[in-house]
């Protein structure tokens, strides 16, 4: 059985629709991510499931209980706020007993549930301090322990590491992946950030446009993007997608001519796609290799370099005004300006309806 169901969520505010007819279903101790740019919805979906906020229509069902009539409180959900909102004044035990406390729990059972919750965060020490004497990562460990001593069936997190420094950031990831192994409940996290997203989830909701986009678990969003927007805003730097049109042929697989000219031979069945139709050729830097100048069949114009250490990201424009991004080596020596060839791996590049809209499936799916 699911632990969460959501059938045919939908919600608008005024005439503007944010939510169309979202049905999604998450299994017992799952940990799935919402990623999506700014106003794709995450923030009100997830505002539905824990009852703060009220949807036009559909139904969300938690372990097998209709639970979107009922008030926050009695849905068996707790939610972590990206302003983890504690008690300045109380100390941590007292934030963290706080709500057990309005809700009749004994003072035995609330004193077993916070040394239980402080053990398997590792803030023991801190139970007695106010928290202006902590660091924003432990007061983001507090206000997970507020929600953990709760002992939801469903945890949410909305953007729960935004607010930490990058190196505590990375810290807090992995404690919270580690965390998640001791908690026994579903939990879904709100987040801007994809290495977050793409690290901690075993599956991630891609949502834009009032939809999810797709559905799946993070390699199989970045190997297999379902249509344009997901293969662009999953990975960095984005992938490319270059106008082309498939050749005609009786080949086993697509080939497509790029705007420019050149020709890219890819793994995607031929049969299905109609000669001379127009497909978008998504391409992740990975894929683009540079090459000498006079040997590669396309020829650019270096306008960025991006050096991370281990590689390097080479911006580069084409004679149609097309860029790339190609993968190069960490110790790379090509300069802005440089006039570069650039290899394409026609096995790994994708090929969606020119609009965009859906994905030409490869000869992996
Ligand atoms: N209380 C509200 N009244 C009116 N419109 C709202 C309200 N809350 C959200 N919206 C609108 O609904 C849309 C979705 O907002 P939501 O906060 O869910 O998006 P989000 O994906 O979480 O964005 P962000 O990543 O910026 O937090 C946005 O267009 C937003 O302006």
């Amino acid at each position: 059985m699911a632990s969460l169901a959501l059938k045919d969520v939908h919600k608008s505010y005024g005439d503007t629709l944010v939510l169309d007819r979202v049905s999604l279903e998450v299994a017992a101790r799952e940990l799935i991510a919402f990623l999506g740019p700014s106003g794709s919805g995450k923030s009100t979906l997830l505002r539905i499931i824990a009852g703060l906020e009220t949807a036009d229509g559909g139904e969300v069902w938690l372990e097998g209980r209709r639970i979107d009539a009922l008030p926050p409180g009695d849905r068996g959900v707790a939610m972590v706020f990206q302003h983890y909102a504690l008690y300045p004044h109380m100390t941590v035990r007292e934030n963290m007993a706080f709500g057990l406390r309005n809700a009749g729990v004994p003072k035995p059972e609330i004193d077993a549930r916070i040394a239980q919750a402080a053990h398997v965060l590792e803030i023991e020490a801190q139970l007695e301090k106010k928290p202006g004497q902590m660091s924003g990562g432990q007061r983001q460990r507090v206000a997970i322990g507020r929600a953990i001593v709760k002992q939801p069936k469903l945890f949410l997190l909305d953007e729960p590491l935004s607010n930490l420094d990058a190196a505590l950031r990375t810290r807090t990831r992995v404690e919270l992946a580690q965390l998640r192994q001791r908690v026994d409940a579903a939990l879904i996290m709100v987040t801007h950030d994809q290495a977050e997203a793409m690290t901690l989830a075993d599956r991630m909701v891609v949502l834009n446009e009032r939809r999810i986009q797709q559905v799946g678990t993070p390699m199989d969003i970045y190997a297999r993007p379902a249509n344009a927007f997901v293969a662009r805003f999953v990975g960095s730097p984005a992938m490319t997608l270059a106008p082309a049109t498939v050749m005609p042929g009786n080949d086993r697989f697509a080939r497509v001519r790029l705007a420019g000219g050149a020709e890219v031979m890819t793994r995607v069945p031929r049969n299905g796609l109609v000669d001379g139709a127009p497909v978008s050729l998504g391409l992740r830097p990975e894929h683009v290799s540079l090459a000498p100048a006079e040997a590669a069949t396309l020829q650019a114009e270096v306008i960025l370099v991006e050096r991370l250490g281990d590689r390097t990201f080479v911006y580069a424009c084409l004679a149609d005004g097309l860029e790339m991004i190609a993968q190069d080596i960490g110790s790379s020596a090509v300069r802005v300006g440089d006039r570069v060839g650039l290899r394409i791996d026609g096995d790994a590049a994708h090929l969606f309806e020119a609009d965009g809209t859906g994905r030409h499936a490869d000869a992996a799916t």
